[in-house]
């Protein structure tokens, strides 16, 4: 099964999308997103002008061989770049594999291990009452994890809050818009939304909350603290994970469960986090840690220490990545949680699939592969758009994380 072609479509329904699409001989092809959030363009050139020279007449079944061959190969590894597009080949070459033997995908990574992947919602609200009320629909909806962010008092804009309802998109067109953040309003006022949720919805939601990297550890450990009454599932990144050993410090002072790594691309983002201990759940993803491959490589290391899967699963993760993570997610031993923001109708008709929501849990589909095509006519209809996620500043201007 000879790779006789590969090409790189980048499409923007709405919001931008790189995927990558590998064809054999046979005629068998697969599909593979490369989607980098606000940087698009340059996986795309990474794999039309650096990889996809390398994988024509390379053997379509040798995914550990091309894996080892692109990350060694290369000389200069990792790196957000780098590893989206080791992913997108990847996944591609997952597709095929399965596709040939048809079989869908999760049996061809050993088979399923429960019956359905449990995901959590976004709940939001511009204030703490249209944040109840958001988490009521999501109830409704029968959602049992729910991930709660609220605007704080005195702030324009806070992470997480969305426009809509049902969808978020926090990368905005042309450059990137700045937004001014204080952390003693938001370590104030949290607590406070959690309490709320409680009183009104009682003790059976699955509550969680992205810090989105804005605390320091001594911060990040206060809020832990005060959270530990609610029994959150998670808090998600609660400080910057660079130095892995900043955990040390928020893990001595509290109980509520961690969460950390959708910005990871390797195993080594990991390692130390996993083997202290310091986290209950790796976030990484396909997309952007050298998919499936790689992704086998982070969970087994993270199931000798009982960290479980969190995988991120925003949507600049496109469909693709989303169908292949279900297979994953339905496989993986140390499953622990998938993230489901829904994609809107535009993206969805580009990204045809097999997967579906019901009762808090979304099922993978059974044909062979990972579930997720591409309609390039529909999709050549959505040029590029260029978009760049916000930037955070302190009041005195500081630049600080987003
Ligand atoms: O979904 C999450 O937990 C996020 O933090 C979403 C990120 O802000 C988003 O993927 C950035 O592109
Ligand atoms: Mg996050």
């Amino acid at each position: 099964m000879k790779i006789e072609s590969a090409k790189v479509i980048v499409t923007s329904p709405g919001r931008n999308f790189v995927t990558l699409k590998i064809v054999t001989e046979s005629g068998t092809y697969g599909i593979g997103d490369a989607t980098l959030n606000g940087r698009e363009l340059s996986v795309a050139s990474y794999l039309e002008d650096h990889v996809i020279p390398c994988l024509i007449g390379r053997d379509a079944g040798q995914i550990e061989d091309i894996w080892q061959y692109l990350y060694r190969g290369a000389y200069w590894r990792r790196g957000p770049v780098t590893m989206s597009a080791i992913a997108a080949v990847d996944m591609a070459l997952w597709d095929i594999k399965a596709k040939a033997a048809g079989m869908p995908l999760y049996q061809l990574l050993g088979g399923r291990s429960r019956n359905g992947v449990l995901v959590y919602g976004h709940a939001n609200g511009k204030d703490l009452e249209g944040t109840l009320e958001a988490v009521g629909r999501y109830i409704e909806m029968g959602y049992k994890a729910i991930r709660i962010q609220c605007g704080v008092p005195g702030n324009a804009s806070v992470y997480g809050v969305g426009k809509g309802d049902l969808y978020y998109e926090p990368a905005e067109k042309g450059l990137p818009p700045e937004e001014v953040w204080s952390t003693p309003d938001y370590l104030r006022f949290i607590p406070g939304v959690f309490e709320a949720v409680r009183e009104k919805y009682g003790d059976a939601p699955l509550l969680l909350h992205d810090c989105h990297h804005r605390l320091t550890p001594i911060e990040a450990a206060r809020l832990g603290k005060d959270l530990e009454p609610y029994r959150l599932f998670w808090i998600e990144d609660a400080t910057p994970a660079e130095n892995q050993e900043a955990f040390k410090l928020i893990r001595q002072h509290t109980t509520t469960p961690l969460a950390v790594g959708e910005i990871f691309n390797t195993v080594w983002d990991a390692k130390d986090l996993i083997q202290n201990q310091l986290i209950d759940y790796i976030r990484a993803t396909l997309v952007h840690a050298g998919g499936i491959t790689h992704m086998r490589t982070i969970a087994a290391l993270a199931a000798l220490y009982q960290v479980r899967t969190g995988f991120h699963g925003a949507t600049d993760l496109s469909p693709v990545t989303m169908g292949a993570a279900l297979h994953f997610d339905t496989w993986v031993p140390n499953f622990g949680i998938q993230e489901y923001m829904r994609h809107t109708p535009e993206t969805d008709a580009v990204f045809p699939h097999d997967y579906s929501y019901a009762d808090g849990m979304l099922q993978v589909g059974d044909k062979p592969g990972h579930g997720v095509d591409i309609d390039e006519e529909l999709a050549a209809e959505y040029p590029y758009d260029r978009a760049y996620l916000p930037v955070n500043r302190l009041a005195d201007g500081t630049l600080w994380n987003w």
